[in-house]
């Protein structure tokens, strides 16, 4: 490496440092795997009764329809099916809300995704999902990892309710439990933010505030 590069390699490290990290989970916040889920069973099993979006009370889909069904409804298959991922509808907001983090200056974005261990439909597209959905430019900010904890960053927006006590190590950043079907009810705990949607004002003031406490640290040395 050349000086050059060393030194472009050392002031954007500097730039980076002052922007405020966030990373964005997939499933439940920008695609909606719920709603994905329970299209594909209907059409699978039309005479069968099913869980409505409204009703979903667990994380994974698979363990309430187990208490439903009982081992004779394989719920794990569907998702583990060619073009289930690829195939999920958007969140309401999604791609505003994405967008509008983007365009922030003071922002830099991720997102953060965790792959099925059967990961051969999963991985591929998911990335189709985002290239599709939200712009090929956006692949290039995708994390694959089934370990959210090691990834550094100031938010993390996320439906799952304990993320932050799952992983190898104290997680960095702050989670902000994003609202889906299966965790309405869910009241935010160990200092989580409950987002209500992409378009709660809350994800732009808490990230206003972050971008101020940075500034403050350099104010002082
Ligand atoms: N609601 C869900 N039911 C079953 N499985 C789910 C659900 N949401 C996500 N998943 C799967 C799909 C992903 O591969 C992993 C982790 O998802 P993440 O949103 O990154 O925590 O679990
Ligand atoms: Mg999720």
């Amino acid at each position: 490496m050349d000086d050059k590069s060393i030194n472009d390699h050392t002031d954007s490290a500097k730039m980076f440092d002052k922007k405020v990290c966030v990373l964005v989970d997939m499933d439940g916040v920008l695609c909606d795997f719920d709603a994905g889920f329970l299209q594909r069973f209907r059409q699978m099993h039309p005479d069968l009764p099913f869980i409505p979006l409204d009703e979903r009370n667990s994380v994974y889909v698979e363990e309430q329809y187990m208490e439903m069904f009982g081992a004779s409804v394989d719920a794990r298959s569907i998702v583990e099916e060619k073009d289930f991922f690829l195939n999920l509808p958007k969140i309401e907001g999604a791609l505003k809300g994405m967008l509008s983090l983007a365009g922030r200056d003071d922002v830099n974005l991720f997102i953060c995704t965790s792959p099925l261990r059967k990961f051969e439909n999963c991985v591929l597209e998911k990335y189709r999902w985002v290239s599709n959905n939200l712009g090929k430019k956006f692949t290039e900010k995708i994390i694959l990892t089934r370990d959210k904890s090691v990834v550094n960053g100031h938010f993390l927006i996320d439906d799952k309710p304990d993320i932050s006590q799952q992983g190898s190590q104290v997680a960095r950043w702050k989670h902000l439990l994003f609202t889906t079907h299966h965790n309405r009810h869910v009241i935010p705990e160990n200092g989580q933010i409950k987002l209500s949607g992409w378009n709660d004002p809350v994800l732009h003031t808490v990230i206003d505030e972050k971008v101020k406490e940075i500034n403050s640290y350099d104010a002082v040395s």
